[in-house]
């Protein structure tokens, strides 16, 4: 198991997060079940203000009761949680004037247009943004006149995020909130993510996706069978589960240098295509370019073997299907 937590956050200094701060979700022993059934077993996890969380976890692994139970939509059935200090069912006033989750598509009324929708939920508050600035935000300027019906899937998602942010909230929860976007839309909304963090917005979102966790989170956490496995930034999950790089090249010089390398692990050679297995991609790289190596490329490791080590150690617990874009640099620099 691997935890890593708020003390080695200083890798990812653009978090604005710092670590003496109170957290804003605190979940501490959460269980939940399902007349017999084990979903969420003692799960516990801090996050702090302004941080990008994203929870992961392969299908059935307890992510969305997770979520249901943080947003009061469920009740725990034992263990602890406080959003912004607050009880998500005791203080409900306040809990739904300062947490907000992205509505489900079926909140949307057909025949508003994108405006009057956004002007609808914005009434529900006291101080919301305006629809001007929302709409400026989730890039639905040109569609305000729309009716919802007539969206696209990608647009009816960024107005679904749109209801969300309308109410400047201080936490945003999101489940899922790339799924089955584009990935013109999907950028678009991890710039709105962004643009919400860089606000100061703490934001949790579950996902499926190793790329999106990568790219957007500045930290994960994975669970499997109810329970968190790891936690840590993408990047430390990596390094600290000793996920293997590689190095692949094409060549016909003699290998011992490389194989005598200490950073090597392991090298194949078949037609003259080399894989080399290392920690250390640079050393490897400069090795190979001098023995006169072509299309030298560099395979870093990702967030998805982690994931699928991880999601390996449970039976029964295959991963969902996600994204499986391998992070391939020709001729890169390695880590
Ligand atoms: N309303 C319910 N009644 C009974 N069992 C449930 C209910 N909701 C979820 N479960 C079970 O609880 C476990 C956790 O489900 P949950 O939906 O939280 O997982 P998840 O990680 O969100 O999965 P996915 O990635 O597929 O959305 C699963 O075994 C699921 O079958």
């Amino acid at each position: 198991m691997v935890m890593l937590d708020s003390g080695e956050r200083a890798e990812r200094t653009e978090s604005p997060a710092s670590p003496d701060q109170r957290p804003a979700i605190e979940i501490s022993g959460l269980v939940k079940t399902y007349g017999g059934h084990l979903a969420v077993d003692g799960l516990s996890l801090a996050i702090a203000p302004g941080e990008v969380f994203g929870l992961l976890g392969p299908n059935g692994a307890g992510k969305t009761t997770t979520v249901e139970c943080l947003v009061g939509l469920r009740e725990p059935t034992a263990g602890g949680i406080t959003v912004l200090g607050l009880d998500p069912l005791r203080d409900r006033g306040e809990f739904v004037r300062r947490v907000s989750v992205q509505p489900q598509e079926a909140s949307l009324f057909p025949t508003l247009t994108v405006e009057e929708t956004l002007r609808l939920w914005a009434s529900l508050y006291a101080e919301p943004r305006t629809v001007a600035e929302t709409l400026r935000r989730i890039g639905l300027e040109e569609q305000a006149r729309v009716r919802t019906k007539a969206l696209s899937g990608g647009q009816r998602r960024r107005l679904l995020l749109g209801v969300a942010v309308i109410a400047d909230p201080r936490v945003l929860v999101l489940d899922e909130p790339a799924a089955g976007l584009d990935p013109q839309a999907r950028q678009q909304l991890w710039d709105l993510i962004r643009a919400e963090r860089a606000a100061g917005t703490t934001v949790l979102l579950t996902t499926h996706d190793m790329t999106e966790a990568t790219e957007l989170c500045d930290r994960v956490g994975i669970v499997v069978g109810g329970r968190l496995v790891a936690l840590g930034t993408p990047r430390e999950l990596v390094h600290r589960l000793g996920v293997a790089h590689e190095v692949c090249f094409e060549t016909d010089a003699d290998l011992a240098e490389i194989e005598a390398l200490e950073c090597v692990s392991g090298v194949s050679a078949q037609d003259g295509q080399v894989t080399v297995t290392t920690g250390d991609t640079d050393e490897v790289v400069r090795v190979a370019a001098r023995l006169g190596a072509r299309r030298i490329e560099v395979r870093t490791g990702r967030l998805e073997d982690v994931f699928l080590r991880l999601a390996a150690e449970r039976p029964g617990s295959a991963p969902a299907e996600g994204n499986t874009e391998r992070n391939t640099e020709r001729n890169g620099a390695g880590r």
